[in-house]
Formats: C-alpha cells, structure tokens, sequence
C-alpha cells in the first residue's frame, strides 16, 4: 500500500501556564490529503497545541515537524507555506480587505499571475464583494471570519490550520468552506481544524482527535472512534462518543435532571 507523506508530525507535546497543563504529552500526525479535525470540550488544549505548531507559543517539552521544517526556527519559511485562522477575529481592523489582501500578496511573496481573478472568485464565493472596500473593524463577526479563510488561502499554502473556522458562519458560507477544505486536499494539501461541531467534524474529517485535558483521550476515523468508545448503540453519532471519551455523559444527563426540575418540567415518559 501507497505510505503518504506526513505533513504533520506531533511528538510528546506538553505546554503548561502555571498549574494548568494544557497540553499534556500529545501525539499526532497528518498526512498529505487528510483532514483531521481537534476535537475537545472548552479550555481542552486546542487553541494552545494550534499555537505550538504555528511557533507563537514555544513548548515545554515535545517536537513539532511540520513539513518538514521547525515552527519556532523556521518560522518566515513556514508563514509562506501554512495558510492560518485564528480564533480571534482578523487583527488588521484598520484596514479594508482589499488594503489586507494586497499586504499579504506582498509579505507572502504571491507570484501567480491569476491571483487578482481567484481573489475576485473567492470573494465571490463567500458574497464578499459589497464589503470588499470597508474597514474591516466595521464588518460583522462573520463577514471578517470570511475574510480571514480568504486571507488564509489566498497563497495557496500546503497545510491549512484552523481554530474553530466555522464559528459565527452561515449556512451557505459553511457549505463553502467545506468545498473549499476537500478542494485542498484533493490537490494534495491537508488540513488541521479544531471545532465544537460535531456534524462538521463527522461530516468533513477523514481522522479526528478528542482531546481533554491536553490529552488525547481516542483517535482515528469515525468508525475507529465508535469502536473505542464502547457505546452499545448502533446508531452512536460523534456527541455521544465525544460526550462519553471526554468522561462528560454521566454530568450532562445529571444537568439535565437537575435542569427539569429547576425549570419544573416532570419527567419525560
Ligand atoms: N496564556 C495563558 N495563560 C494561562 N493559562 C492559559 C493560557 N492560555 C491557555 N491557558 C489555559 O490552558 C488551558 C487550555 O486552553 P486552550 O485555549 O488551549 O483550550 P481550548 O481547547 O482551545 O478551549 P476553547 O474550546 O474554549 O477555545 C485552559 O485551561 C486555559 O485556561
């Protein structure tokens, strides 16, 4: 069988902030046409294992390889060739798109001829258009997160990273990102995306990693996630897996409980 190249290689990771680990000893790799998505509950470790890849954070312990090159020493030949979106909304809030677009094209160097066309397709793609000439501090959370996916892919990079892409999105733009993420890897990139949306990530990753507590509590495919889990039911969708690995399903049905009763609803038959 064909071995695909890693892209990605994560190896005994660990980042602590004083008390809190919050990435603990975690592995992983990517390969070449992969989408793999990061999956965990809130303050699990996603933002900050992004952070190490991308070199904004430096770990503790632990290597990062990605493409072959080092996030912290290889840090201006790794921007030309990662393609990033943050959680935060876009930092460039004094500028217009077309003033942030034109500033990357420069800093990363663009030399494809057809850059200008494929701008105005993606801007198309996600209705940007109409807003293409406004400060982006004056544009919507989700209009900016468009911009910021547009930002990301413009320089065609190999790896796309991506904390919570879909946030604050609708639905058509959803529908568009997704093409876009299978496009990418169809020709050869790969993609890493953390997400709390558990159709997006059953839907569009080919692997995916629950994470808790900075660790990685269970991996693989869907398939693979469902066998680890133990659930009994056929039909376990990735909630009651994800819900049940990150130890949180006994707490959420007593939630519930305690939730009918507060809000004086009986029991359900
Ligand atoms: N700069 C920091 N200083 C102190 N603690 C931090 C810092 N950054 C992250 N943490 C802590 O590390 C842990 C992991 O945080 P992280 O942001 O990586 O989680 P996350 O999985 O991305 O969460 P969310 O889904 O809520 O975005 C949390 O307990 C968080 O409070």
């Amino acid at each position: 069988m064909e071995q695909k190249e890693t892209i990605l290689n994560v190896e005994n990771l660990a980042k602590s902030f004083e008390n809190v680990h919050a990435v603990d000893n975690l592995s992983f790799q990517i390969k070449k046409g992969e989408i793999y998505g990061l999956l965990g509950p809130n303050g699990a470790g996603k933002t900050t294992t992004i952070k190490l890849i991308l070199g904004l954070l430096g770990p503790d312990n632990g290597k990062i390889d990605v493409l072959g090159l080092h996030p912290e020493q290889d840090e201006i030949e790794l921007k030309k060739r990662i393609g990033y979106v943050s959680e935060e909304p876009l930092i460039y809030k004094s500028l217009t798109p077309k003033e942030l677009f034109n500033f990357i094209a420069s800093i990363r160097d663009i030399k494809d001829p057809n850059i200008t066309k494929k701008l105005a397709q993606y801007l198309e793609s996600f209705d940007a258009i109409e807003y293409y000439k406004r400060l982006i501090s004056t544009l919507s959370r989700g209009n900016k997160q468009k911009i910021q996916i547009i930002a990301a892919i413009l320089h065609q990079p190999e790896i796309l990273i991506m904390d919570e892409p879909l946030a604050g999105l609708d639905a058509k733009s959803v529908k568009v990102i997704k093409e876009i993420l299978e496009l990418h890897t169809q020709r050869g990139g790969a993609v890493l995306f953390s997400t709390h949306i558990m159709e997006i990530a059953e839907d569009l990753c080919d692997r995916i990693g629950i994470i808790a507590s900075g660790k990685m509590v269970a991996e693989g495919t869907m398939e693979e996630l469902k066998n680890q889990s133990s659930l009994l039911k056929e039909d376990a969708d990735l909630e009651d897996i994800f819900l049940q690995l990150t130890e949180q399903d006994e707490s959420v049905n007593d939630i519930i409980k305690n939730l009918r009763q507060t809000m004086e609803v009986g029991e359900t038959e």
